[in-house]
């Protein structure tokens, strides 16, 4: 059964306290959306400011393939709004629980009855799609709600949602639940919130009752726990429910979660099923022993299938398997008793609490292996200057293959501002990219040691590196460069 994805990352999921997409960051993911094969995109709730219609009216000026769609309440001046904007069509949504008829709207389930028709009428009157929806449906009276669903369907609202607005389903009363409306006819939606953690389950369970539509937001952002997470719900109906086809290109979730992450500035947590960091990475012994033998052991789906990357990840839970397959990626020959010495220091490292990034291996192999490396890139000197009535400025002395290298960048801080000037100066080489950056001060206090780790990538391969100093920019910098060098070093292999 064909089921449609409506995405509401631009409208409930920028609804997350503190995300305000710009129109031209509203117009970068709307296009990810369409690519992908999203069929519905809420592109914003147009009634909520001048700069929200400006990014609908972007998105809508696209001529996108996807319908663009509007949130708006049950009131004429949403859905003008909405017109004003040119969208195909609007969600419009009615409180429909006696919660939210009584102390919110403070009014009649009888009034509200008018006010969603009248906005319906409106709506479809003025060329619109209309989407009826029922906020809070699932705390609703059954015969009430379906009394407002029949009166949208009589005139003429092509869709109806139910809204399952805190999360209180579960996935066995969703089922029953949404097998109640399906017997309405008309094609019917399911919008489900996180609170309990149970938004794509319920969801699936909407599916399964009869829902032909799903709404979703990528990386399951949106209001308090979020939505029903878009690349979960896919890659379950595409995986787990053979019934199931949606148009989505399962392969580009990876990236489309990657740049809502980046625009929004809500990273994600590693293990996030499908697209988290470590939805792909091993470092137990026993599991990356599993997976090079055969993946499928450790891994449910391909990390291809969704354009993510497997890595191997060494740390105190590692096993030999494990460990030579990671050396042997790094080009590195050696013999069983120098394999013993490296997993022995790797341990030790992890017992002290650390995280083994691919530069600390690299070392611990080189030492252990007597590989003499000369770094094509030394840090001479680096010079900032910062405060509250400067632009934060960087000066770098490189030495690179022993020539002087002198360069200057200005960032948002010191630390942009130096790996800023780094990057000046080794770009006409080494086009590197700085994929993440963590800080951590290690003790208590201004004086705390500080921890950076980062992970940069070059063409197609990515490294983590760490350096540990009382000084940030020391330590940004060291980081940095000890994960260019071992960049370049593995080009020249
Ligand atoms: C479950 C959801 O996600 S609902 C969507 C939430 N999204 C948003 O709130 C979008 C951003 N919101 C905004 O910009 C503003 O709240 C606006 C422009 C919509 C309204 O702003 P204001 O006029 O200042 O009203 P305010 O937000 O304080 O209160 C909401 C009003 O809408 C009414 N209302 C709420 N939902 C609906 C609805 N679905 N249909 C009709 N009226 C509604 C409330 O009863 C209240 O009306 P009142 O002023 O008569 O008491
Ligand atoms: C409409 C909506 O976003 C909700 O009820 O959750």
């Amino acid at each position: 059964m064909k089921i449609n994805v409506l995405d509401t990352t631009l409208r409930d999921g920028e609804q997350t306290p503190g995300i305000s997409l710009t129109a031209s960051e509203k117009l970068r993911i709307a296009i990810k959306l369409d690519e992908i094969g999203v069929n519905i995109i809420e592109a914003g709730s147009a009634i909520t400011s001048i700069g929200e219609r400006k990014g609908i009216k972007t998105v809508v000026n696209e001529g996108l393939n996807a319908e663009i769609s509007s949130f708006a309440r049950a009131v004429r001046v949403d859905v003008d709004a909405a017109l004003e904007c040119g969208v195909d069509s609007v969600h419009l949504v009615v409180p429909t629980s006696d919660l939210h008829i009584t102390h919110k709207l403070k009014k009649t389930r009888e009034e509200v009855l008018f006010q969603a028709i009248d906005a319906a009428e409106y709506a479809l009157d003025h060329g619109l799609i209309v989407e009826l929806s029922a906020e809070d449906a699932t705390r609703s009276d059954m015969d009430y709600l379906k009394k407002i669903f029949s009166a949208g369907i009589d005139v003429g609202v092509q869709r109806i949602c139910a809204c399952d607005t805190v999360g209180m389903l579960t996935p066995e009363r969703s089922l029953d639940y949404y097998s109640e409306l399906v017997k309405l006819g008309a094609p019917l939606s399911v919008h489900c919130h996180n609170d309990f953690g149970l938004a794509v389950a319920n969801t699936l369970s909407a599916i399964r009752a009869g829902a032909t539509e799903f709404h979703c937001t990528v990386n399951g952002i949106g209001e308090r726990a979020g939505n029903a997470s878009f690349e979960e719900t896919v890659v379950s109906l595409d995986t787990l429910y053979g019934d199931y086809q949606t148009d989505i290109q399962i392969n580009q979730l990876y990236d489309t979660s990657k740049l809502v992450a980046r625009l929004t500035g809500v990273y994600l947590q590693p293990n996030k099923a499908i697209v988290g960091e470590n939805a792909f990475a091993h470092e137990s012994g026993i599991h990356a022993d599993g997976v090079i033998k055969n993946a499928a052991t450790y891994e449910p789906i391909t990390p291809e299938l969704v354009g993510h990357k497997r890595k191997f990840v060494m740390g105190k839970h590692i096993g030999e398997h494990g460990l030579k397959n990671r050396l042997k990626e790094l080009n590195l020959n050696f013999n069983q008793d120098q394999c013993d010495e490296i997993f022995k220091r790797v341990k030790s490292l992890g017992d002290l609490g650390k995280s083994v990034t691919d530069v600390d291996l690299q070392a611990i192999a080189d030492d252990v292996l007597e590989i003499e490396r000369e770094k094509k890139i030394n840090l001479e000197e680096v010079t900032i200057v910062s405060g509250n009535k400067v632009i934060p400025t960087a000066s770098v002395k490189l030495k690179i293959d022993n020539k002087d290298i002198l360069e200057a960048d200005v960032g948002v801080g010191p630390v942009d501002a130096a790996i800023g000037a780094v990057k000046k100066g080794i770009a006409s080489f080494a086009d590197v990219e700085l994929e993440e950056y963590h800080v951590d001060a290690i003790t208590g206090g201004t004086n705390a040691l500080i921890d950076v780790i980062l992970k940069l990538r070059l063409g197609d391969k990515i490294i983590s590196a760490r350096s540990t100093q009382p000084d940030i920019i020391n330590a940004s910098v060291e980081a940095y460069l000890s994960g260019v060098n071992r960049l370049l070093e593995n080009e020249d292999d």
